[in-house]
């Protein structure tokens, strides 16, 4: 199907959608690794998911946008919900989940061969949509990922020499492009220099009002920095990863009620 690329407004107030997960759980073979997940992500807010290593967090992101089911052994239960319709009920169409919900991984994954140009539009083809101004939508999608002063005059040119930081805003305006209500980031500047993550951090900061975001990392304080609400996911040994505490991240890391969060988030473990 082939479609025209409408005119989303990329200013003003939030147009995000709100993504509800609703008792999340999920399993690896006979391996429960998430219990119960209740987390509201709303439009507008960056939500932040800690929690130390193996905790669930990436599964519990790679359920929101329905990459979860492409492992053979995984299945889940309860739902997700954008907008009220389960992304796994009839209602939406998986290509549309995905449109719609769009991911941005923790090892910057452009296409060094092809050219920064098209990288930008490789998340529309995929889609089987297409453009009316190409131009403008690559401008647009850079701009908006914080790119385009530096790749301006050089968007025929391999997306392999840009540097790592940069990589990582060309897949984030590679995600933009489709013009998702909800951009899923998983470590997005793990594999980068302090330079290049407050640069991803700003991007994030400018994105806000536009989509929803949600975000792993085991960064505190970026955590702090980026974040409005924030969810403290833990497993005890040999248990699933749970919500051991979620709400703002000021209260997350000013205030927490449980004991575990206090010591999670002042490093005393993880
Ligand atoms: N493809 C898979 N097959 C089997 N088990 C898996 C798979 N992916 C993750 N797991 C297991 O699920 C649990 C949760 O992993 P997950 O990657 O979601 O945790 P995490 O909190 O994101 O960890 P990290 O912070 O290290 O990325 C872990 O015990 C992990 O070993």
């Amino acid at each position: 199907m082939t479609t025209q690329e409408s005119e989303a407004p990329v200013t003003g107030q939030p147009v995000g959608g709100t993504l509800r997960g609703v008792g999340v759980s999920a399993w690896f073979g006979a391996r429960k690794v998430l219990e119960g997940v209740d987390i509201d992500m709303r439009a507008g807010v960056v939500t932040a998911l800690i929690g130390p290593s193996g905790c669930g967090k990436s599964t519990f992101l790679r359920i929101l946008n329905r990459m979860h089911e492409l492992v053979p052994i995984a299945t889940l239960g309860g739902s997700v919900l954008l907008d009220g319709d389960d992304i796994y009920g009839t209602a939406l169409p998986i290509t549309e989940v995905r449109r719609r919900i769009g991911m941005v991984f923790q090892k910057p994954n452009p296409f060094p061969a092809m050219t920064i140009g098209d990288n930008v539009m490789a998340g529309l083809r995929l889609t089987g949509r297409k453009t009316a101004n190409r131009e403008q939508l690559i401008e647009e999608s850079l701009r908006r990922a914080g790119l385009w002063n530096e790749v301006r005059n050089r968007l025929g040119a391999p997306a392999g020499g840009l540097s790592g930081g940069q990589q990582q805003r060309l897949c984030i305006a590679r995600s933009l492009a489709v013009r998702p209500d909800v951009l899923l980031m998983d470590e997005p500047c793990s594999a980068l220099d302090p330079t290049s993550t407050r640069r991803i951090e700003e991007t994030i900061l400018e994105l806000k009002d536009q989509l929803t975001i949600v975000i792993v990392t085991h960064n505190m304080q970026q955590a702090q920095r980026v974040s409005e609400h924030c969810a403290f996911f833990l497993a005890a040994e040999d248990e699933p990863g749970r919500v051991v505490e979620q709400g703002e991240t000021e209260h997350i890391f000013g205030s927490p009620e449980d004991p575990r969060t206090a010591d999670y988030v002042n490093g005393r473990f993880g």
